[in-house]
């Protein structure tokens, strides 16, 4: 299994079962370690919708679904984390409603200070970004490659890197060590399709 693995994001608005069988094509294409369910406009109900259709197509197949932003709405369906960031619920708070056998990641932007701190809480991953420029969200920061390098060399709780990855510009973040990479429009936008996109990243991160 390579040292870095593919930490997949939905799409931003999406038809649940529509979507079903292009995330199931991905998945079936090569290494996903978790998907993201982030859907930053949708109602209660169709995040709930978006779960229930998704839930069993990453499962089955031994992916981890990770609901953005709602600790809530991810313990009450049954995903197997979330991710907050640091204008959600604390981490705190999220660890006491997810329990302490799920997946919780934070945001931690482009700051040492805040990775610290969340890996001291409990965190099961720390994220840092963004660190190429994208257009799925507005970015509160920019983050350098060493950063990734230098956690990597100081502590143990794993480092996801994300904004702006494509399989063109990926390969200094696996050499700067990280443990994840958090891609979303560098998958479902890629010319040849998400599924070579997925077999594209697998590759790069098995050099
Ligand atoms: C893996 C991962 N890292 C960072 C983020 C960003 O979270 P946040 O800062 O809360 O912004 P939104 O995604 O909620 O717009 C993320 N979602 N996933
Ligand atoms: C959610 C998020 N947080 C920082 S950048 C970003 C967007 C990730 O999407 P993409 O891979 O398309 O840049
Ligand atoms: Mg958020």
């Amino acid at each position: 299994m390579a040292d870095c693995r593919l930490y997949l994001i939905t799409p931003p608005t999406l038809d649940p079962q529509a979507f079903a069988p292009t995330l199931a094509a991905a998945l079936d294409a090569g290494d996903v370690a978790c998907v993201q369910l982030r859907l930053k406009d949708a109602s209660d109900d169709a995040v709930r919708r978006a779960v229930e259709v998704l839930r069993p197509v990453v499962q089955s197949r031994d992916v981890a679904l990770i609901l953005n932003d709602r600790p809530d709405l991810a313990a009450a369906t049954g995903c197997d984390g979330v991710h907050v960031g640091q204008d959600d619920m604390p981490f705190r708070d999220a660890r006491r409603v997810m329990g302490k056998d799920a997946i919780v990641g934070v945001t931690c932007h482009d700051s040492r200070h805040l990775a610290m701190v969340a890996g001291e809480e409990g965190a099961d991953y720390v994220a840092f970004g963004a660190f190429f420029p994208t257009s799925t969200k507005e970015p509160k920061a920019k983050a350098e490659p060493e950063l990734l390098t230098w956690w990597q060399e100081m502590m143990e709780v794993p480092c996801v890197a994300i904004g702006g990855i494509t399989v063109d510009n990926a390969a200094v973040l696996v050499d700067a060590g990280a443990d994840f990479l958090a891609v979303c429009g560098g998958v479902w936008n890629h010319p040849d399709g998400p599924a070579a996109a997925v077999k594209a990243f697998n590759a790069l991160m098995a050099r």
